[in-house]
């Protein structure tokens, strides 16, 4: 079904659509299978009964909201994000910009800790709850992945777990404020600056773009505003639920399936009346993995898409780029390319 556009740019499409969701609680046979049926189909699903225990989620939420409604003055003392750390409105390094505030971290306790005397005036109680968090959620993130593997029925199933396990592992962490549009405080000042009419219209929070890593664990209050694109100009809403987690494919994952999985594009809206706050959790090998599609995805009449790439490189590649870019293409082999790394001359 698809119904008229309410938000921001004129030609495109709202389809409404029954997105996968996924109960863990079930038996694990037939999850391995949907999960699985999910990332081939959208690269996105939901996952209730996940494990994390509610009070975790509290916490980081409480000390997270009570870190943005300060004074921007105050929360300034935790930015520029360089790539961690505070930063409002700017999003990366290459003018890419949104109606959002945010936190990003290295998941690494010890990076953790540093950055949060920074951040906060009580750092060991918002790091400890952010450490406490993350811990929880990378055991999530692990046993999807390793559900993945036993779905794809590849030999080694806990070979995607292994690489965010890895002490080394990049994985990062991101608190996202979208506060609403009738507030007439621009959100990067302190003073109020902007006009005094107040906006019904939604506005792009986070532009239009994929996930570079592996996997994304990403939960929200219980504002909506997250929407993905499964076919180019078609978007699909996705319903809040603060007590589940929407679950998407990163290119990495994408290049190690060889394609069968797709690396979702996706956006945030702000919402007009309500403020919006998301706790994205990426999953990501160390930055010295060497990640290649699988030997099992790649086959005579599925021949390998992508070159090895290290994260590093990947990540670097990433950084150098827009937020809507299509990095992965840049890495696409072409047919002279995958002779050579299939059958490489003597
Ligand atoms: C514009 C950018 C922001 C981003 C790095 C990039 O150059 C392109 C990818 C962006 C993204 C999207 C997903 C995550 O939110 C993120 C942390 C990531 O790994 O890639 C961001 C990067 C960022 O905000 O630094
Ligand atoms: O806030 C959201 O719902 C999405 C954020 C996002 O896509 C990101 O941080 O990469
Ligand atoms: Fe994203």
């Amino acid at each position: 079904m698809v119904v008229a556009s309410p938000n921001p740019t004129r030609n495109e499409k709202i389809q409404a659509v029954d997105l996968p969701i996924i109960d863990l609680s079930a038996e694990r046979s037939q999850v391995r299978k949907l999960i699985v049926k999910a990332c081939e189909d959208y690269g996105f699903f939901k996952v209730i009964n996940h494990g994390v225990p509610k009070d975790i989620i509290s916490k980081v939420e409480e000390q997270s909201l009570s870190f943005f409604a300060q004074p921007v003055s105050e929360k300034q003392r935790a930015g520029p994000s360089d790539p961690f750390g505070y930063g409002c409105k700017n999003i990366g390094l290459n003018g890419d910009t949104g109606e959002v505030e945010y936190l990003i971290f290295n998941t690494n306790p010890i990076s953790i800790a540093q950055r949060f005397k920074t951040i906060s005036n009580e750092p060991t109680k918002f790091s400890s709850a952010v450490s406490e968090y993350i811990a929880a959620v990378r055991d999530l993130a692990c046993e999807l992945l390793d559900l993945i593997g036993e779905g794809l029925w590849v030999p080694d199933t806990s070979v995607f777990s292994r690489l965010i396990r890895d002490v080394d592992s990049d994985s990062v962490f991101r608190l996202n404020h979208y506060p609403h549009l009738h507030n007439k405080k621009d959100i990067c000042k302190d003073n109020d600056t902007s006009p005094s009419s107040i906006s019904n219209i939604s506005k792009v929070g986070f532009g239009e773009h994929s996930d570079p890593q592996l996997l994304t664990l990403l939960r929200s209050n219980d504002v909506g505003g997250l929407q993905i694109s499964p076919q180019d100009g078609v978007w699909v809403s996705v319903p809040s639920d603060p007590t589940a987690y929407w679950v998407n494919v990163g290119d990495v994952l994408q290049a190690m399936t060889n394609g069968r999985f797709v690396s979702v594009r996706h956006r945030a809206l702000t919402n007009p009346s309500e403020s919006r706050m998301s706790m994205a959790y990426f999953a990501a090998s160390s930055l010295n993995a060497c990640l290649s599609a699988l030997p099992e995805m790649v086959t005579p009449e599925k021949p390998r898409l992508y070159k090895p790439f290290t994260w590093a490189e990947y990540k670097k590649t990433t950084h150098s780029l827009r937020l809507g870019e299509n990095r992965l293409n840049l890495f696409r082999i072409s047919t002279n390319d995958e002779c050579f790394i299939d059958q490489p001359l003597e």
